[in-house]
């Protein structure tokens, strides 16, 4: 479904690689996580493959289903049901969470060729999938992430997810900020949308994400490349042992 071959990214503007011949393949049905230390180049990985500006691609391709990403616009990217939940939500003043969502499915849906969505059955939707993540009909109405706290900025990632059904999602550490209750919901989220026909790559600092997200393969990813492939005993490993180790023997 993702297929990754040795990507090579750097900066647009600067000199210095940050990603460094990273291959990756994420089939249907499945979710594999990523980890690493600070600054290997997990958030670089989720921001290339959502089209963020101010990176360059100097090798390598990533697809989905067969179809080049990397040439497509972040719209488009977003059209074919790619979808990136961040790691620092963006605040959207003046822009109701509703209207913004609303907007959204419906511009993914046209460009899908699909029917939009009228306003009833459009509430009904948001209604009920705010009300699995504990979102309510106030926070609804708020401009996007403006005011929120960061636990309440992540749960509003997973209602934009459990809204837009991507058929392949991107956790760009989702866990980080939340509290133990809100990690489950959010985790609830994710496996509610699991299915054979979509993939996730979530990427996460922690073990305790993973207990409630079982993935199928754990990636290891160190200055840019991954160093590391294994089940989800490897982030136990993590957890106990740290990096070094791999580091070492990948050396
Ligand atoms: N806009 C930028 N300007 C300068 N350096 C950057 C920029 N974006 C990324 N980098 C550098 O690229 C490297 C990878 O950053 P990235 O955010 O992808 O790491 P990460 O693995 O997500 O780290 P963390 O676990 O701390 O979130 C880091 O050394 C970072 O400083």
């Amino acid at each position: 479904m993702l297929n990754i071959d040795n990507l090579h990214v750097k900066l647009e503007d600067e000199g210095a690689p940050i990603l460094k011949g990273l291959s990756l393949d994420v089939p249907a049905g499945e979710v594999h996580a990523v980890m690493g230390p600070n600054g290997s180049g997990k958030s670089t990985l989720s921001y290339v493959l959502s089209g963020r500006d101010g990176y360059e691609v100097t090798a390598g391709s990533a697809q989905m289903d067969g179809e080049d990403l990397l040439a497509m616009e972040a719209e488009e990217r977003a059209a074919h049901g790619l979808f990136l939940a961040f790691q620092y939500p963006v605040e959207i003043p003046g822009v109701s969470n509703m209207i913004f969502l609303r907007t959204a499915l419906n511009a993914q849906r046209k460009a899908r060729g699909e029917p939009e969505l009228n306003a009833a059955e459009f509430l009904k939707l948001v209604r009920a999938e705010g009300q699995k993540l504990r979102i309510d009909a106030d926070m609804l109405k708020r401009a996007v992430n403006v005011g929120f706290s960061g636990g309440e900025k992540k749960r509003n990632e997973i209602l934009q997810m459990a809204v837009l059904q991507p058929r392949f999602c991107i956790l760009d550490e989702t866990d980080s900020g939340l509290d133990v209750d809100a990690m489950k919901l959010v985790a609830s989220g994710v496996n509610a949308l699991r299915s054979p026909d979509r993939g996730f790559l979530v990427i996460t600092h922690y073990q305790r994400l993973l207990d409630h997200i079982q993935p199928d393969v754990v990636h290891i990813l160190h200055d840019g490349r991954i160093i590391k492939t294994g089940g989800p005993d490897l982030a136990l490993k993590v957890e106990n042992e740290g990096y070094e180790g791999l580091i070492e023997a990948a050396a």
